[in-house]
């Protein structure tokens, strides 16, 4: 299956890689293999704290659709873990493939999972802004989970609901009071962390990477909702279904993967 989804990427213009990332030696995802990882006693447990009143809307970006959350102030927070300091919600968007063998980012020994969904914090201790966070190496944090294609997903479906009103590239719709808790496993405990970077452009190096051990369940119908969105703008001749908006795995360089469990 590595070799079909990467042959799905290479098919796909939009994911032609650039070269090289000046100094890319801590670029994601990654293959986390299990055995290598290293158990970190001193990891913390993950406290999260999201505020359902500050979600405000769904946005097609022509990457994936980001749900966005008013960051202004830290009502939907991020600690605990590896992190040293207090980190704020602003976003989440999931990866997902054209069929249910592959479309995750990181894959673990090799497995790749359907889909996977990403909680994007920025580190609201050390600076002001976002924006200004993206290009610092303590900047962000980002939550990964798997997604596994079984019971439908009773939270999920909110939102799969609301998809068809940002079908096209730069498309927008209002969306509120939505708990993104209620997308985590329920055991948060249990996770793999790195040093790493955005998947996407501009791919900077500022994302200290949480990938949880236990993956949740979606319906094959939601996750074709997702599939029924499209890279491109209403106007576009031609129209391109997204799918396969994940990047290949690069090289860990030397990097440790540390484990919260043994
Ligand atoms: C990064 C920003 C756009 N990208 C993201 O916000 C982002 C977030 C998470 C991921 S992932 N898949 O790793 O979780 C990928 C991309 C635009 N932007 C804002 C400031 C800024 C400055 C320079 C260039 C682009 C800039
Ligand atoms: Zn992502």
């Amino acid at each position: 299956t590595h070799e079909a989804a990467l042959c799905a990427i290479k098919l796909h213009p939009m994911w032609q890689e650039p070269l090289a990332v000046p100094g890319g030696d801590r670029q994601s995802p990654v293959d986390i293999v299990v055995r290598e990882s290293i158990f970190d006693p001193q990891l913390r447990p993950l406290k999260v704290q999201y505020d359902p009143r500050t979600c405000q809307q769904i946005w097609n970006n022509g990457y994936s659709f980001l749900v966005e959350y008013d960051d202004t102030t830290d009502k939907s927070t991020l600690k605990g873990g590896p992190l040293e300091d207090q980190f704020r919600l602003c976003q989440f968007h999931f990866h997902w493939g054209e069929n249910n063998t592959w479309g995750s980012e990181h894959s673990i020994d090799r497995r790749l999972y359907p889909a996977e969904l990403h909680l994007v914090h920025w580190n609201s201790d050390k600076y002001s802004l976002f924006e200004e966070s993206v290009i610092e190496e303590n900047g962000l944090a980002v939550i990964a989970v798997f997604l596994k294609v079984g019971k439908r997903h009773e939270g999920l479906q909110k939102l799969v609901d609301a998809l068809p009103a940002v079908r096209h590239k730069d498309s927008v719709v209002e969306f509120t009071k939505f708990d993104p808790a209620c997308l985590l496993p329920e055991n948060i405990n249990d996770y793999w962390t790195y040093a790493g970077s955005l998947t996407t452009p501009p791919l900077t190096e500022a994302v200290t990477w949480i990938v949880m051990k236990q993956h949740i369940e979606v319906s094959h119908d939601q996750l074709a909702v997702f599939r029924s969105l499209l890279f491109t703008s209403a106007e576009e001749q031609l129209q391109r279904s997204m799918v396969n908006n994940f990047r290949v795995q690069q090289a860990l360089k030397g990097r440790t993967v540390r484990s919260s469990f043994t």
